[in-house]
């Protein structure tokens, strides 16, 4: 059974970094997902995200759809098919809500991994290094969304994987680490 990743945990913690480390070196496929929020700068649309209006986005066949920070994200199942069809597994980046429909739809075929960050990280300055509008943060960070993610909600404890993303040498490591369990195949370990 192919796995997939799924990567949640609050804006700045590092999702998007983890799911590119993934891709990169090894060969998970990027899932896709569904927006109604516009694009930042440099984000591509059908790369990034499919950047969709409301009523696009209500024609969907959605596995799941969350408002986060006043705007839809969701996710179709011939995504994840699409993905998985050509890849040895497949990452997603979800919020925590997302995060658990996943893990009790698909059981043991989903790995979670909730991203966090000590208290003394500032994930405001995280977001204006990667060049998000000051506005932008501002809602981003006030958000009772992004303040639910901040911890793993009680849906997922004792299943997702916790990795304190501080340092990324660290993160790296935990990573491979993760990964060379999720590669064995089962029976082998
Ligand atoms: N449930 C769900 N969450 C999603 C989906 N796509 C993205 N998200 C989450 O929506 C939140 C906001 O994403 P984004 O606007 O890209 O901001 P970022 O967290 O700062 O990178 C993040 O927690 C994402 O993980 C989706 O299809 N379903
Ligand atoms: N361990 C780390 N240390 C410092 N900066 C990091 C680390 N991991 C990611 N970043 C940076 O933080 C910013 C937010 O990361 P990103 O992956 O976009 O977060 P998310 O997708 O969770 O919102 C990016 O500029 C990224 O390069």
């Amino acid at each position: 059974m192919k796995q997939i990743i799924v990567l949640c945990g609050a804006a700045g913690t590092g999702k998007t970094t983890v799911q590119t480390y993934l891709q990169t070196y090894f060969n998970f496929a990027r899932v896709v997902t569904h927006t109604t929020r516009l694009p930042r700068q440099g984000e591509v649309n059908g790369q990034d995200y499919y950047f969709e209006t409301p009523a696009s986005m209500a024609k969907l066949h959605l596995l799941e759809k969350v408002v986060y920070d006043h705007h839809q994200y969701g996710s179709s199942k011939e995504g994840l098919a699409r993905a998985l069809a050509d890849h040895p597994g497949a990452v997603i980046v979800l919020d925590t809500k997302g995060a658990t429909t996943y893990q009790q739809v698909l059981g043991d075929q989903v790995v979670v991994v909730f991203l966090t960050v000590s208290p003394t990280t500032d994930l405001g300055h995280r977001l204006a290094q990667r060049g998000d509008d000051p506005e932008k943060i501002q809602s981003r960070l006030t958000s009772a969304e992004f303040q639910r993610d901040l911890t793993l909600p009680t849906t997922l404890q004792g299943k997702a994987i916790v990795i304190k993303n501080d340092e990324w040498a660290q993160t790296k490591t935990r990573l491979d680490q993760l990964m060379a369990t999720i590669l064995v195949p089962k029976g082998d370990n």
